[in-house]
């Protein structure tokens, strides 16, 4: 038996810090979203008890470092399952981007395995186990848009944000996402307004969505890489609506309403970048099926 899930990747509309906590991780409040840019990985049924991961790309890990393969071998000890899965990988996302590609692949395990294993858990149930492997595991169980507290893991649905282009450039660099929290001053933050990016939200409002646009983690990154802020302003030359890092970095994103100016703004990157991709955002939370 084999199935095949989608994985898509995630950026961040707006990521305050709020304090760091006695347990090394930072209470955030972040507003997330899905974006049609996805892995695929196909899940095999094995009579034996053994997790593989297969993915043919070098920068990802196929061997218990492997978010995926963490998210089976979680659900067979917690259950006590025989059974095994082969993991096939087909890595789209852009990988240490600030995209979420590893916590996605994590989550898409634990959708596709409930299925493949029958454990019939709930979509919450699985967000919760998502938790225990990543801070956005449990957001990418749910996709769609959503504020997420905590280290990451609470998560509170919201609508679908305005419809518009996104634009991700990456330049030719990874981030380390705990070097960058480990830089991270938090005494010295400029807080994002997350009240008013969750207002204009719920009133579909594109400009508002574009005007509160903020990421406490981009002058951390920005400091390190200088390019990921030549991107930015790239972006906003090419006339992107607005501009800004996604997660820890280094990738940027622009958002875009008009189809002429998504073109532009995709052809300026072009050549500049790693990595140029042009996609909508999906408004549509995953269901279990
Ligand atoms: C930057 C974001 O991707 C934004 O969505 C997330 O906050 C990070 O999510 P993630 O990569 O799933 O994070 P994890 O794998 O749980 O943690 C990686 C490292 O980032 C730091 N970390 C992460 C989340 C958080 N709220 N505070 C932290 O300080 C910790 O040092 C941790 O060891
Ligand atoms: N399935 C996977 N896909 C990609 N990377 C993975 C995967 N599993 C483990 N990794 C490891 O995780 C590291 C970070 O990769 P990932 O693409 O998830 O980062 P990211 O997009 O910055 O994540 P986030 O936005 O959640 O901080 C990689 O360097 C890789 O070694």
């Amino acid at each position: 038996m084999k199935l095949l899930v989608k994985a898509p990747a995630k950026i961040n509309l707006s990521l305050d810090v709020l304090h760091k906590r006695p347990d090394g991780y930072h209470e955030v409040e972040m507003i997330m979203t899905t974006i049609d840019l996805a892995d695929r990985l196909e899940l095999t049924l094995l009579e034996r008890d053994e997790v593989k991961i297969i993915s043919h790309n070098r920068f990802v890990p196929d061997d218990q470092r492997n978010l995926a393969y963490q998210a089976a071998r979680l659900l067979k000890d917690r259950f006590s399952i025989q059974k095994g899965v082969l993991i096939t990988i087909e890595k789209t996302i852009p990988v240490a981007a600030g995209l979420a590609g590893g916590s996605s692949d994590a989550a898409a395990a634990l959708r596709g395995l409930n299925k493949l294993w029958n454990l019939g858990l709930t979509i919450h149930e699985l967000a919760e186990l998502g938790a225990e492997i990543g801070s956005d595991v449990s957001f990418c169980v749910y996709g769609g848009t959503a504020l997420a507290k905590g280290r990451g893991e609470m998560i509170t649905p919201l609508p679908a944000p305005p419809t518009c282009w996104v634009v991700l450039a990456k330049p030719f660099i990874g981030v380390s996402t705990a070097d960058i929290y480990r830089r991270l001053e938090v005494e010295k933050i400029d807080h994002p307004n997350t009240k008013a990016m969750i207002q204009a939200i719920n009133e579909n409002d594109f400009s508002k969505v574009c005007s509160n646009l903020g990421n406490v983690l981009e002058d951390v990154t920005l400091k390190l890489h200088p390019e990921v802020a030549q991107i930015k302003d790239q972006m906003k030359r090419f006339g992107a609506d607005a501009v800004l890092m996604s997660g820890s970095g280094p990738t940027v994103f622009g958002l875009v309403q008009h189809d002429s100016r998504m073109q532009r703004v995709y052809n300026g990157l072009r050549g500049f970048c790693d990595q140029v991709f042009a996609v909508r955002m999906m408004g549509e939370q995953h269901t279990l099926d």
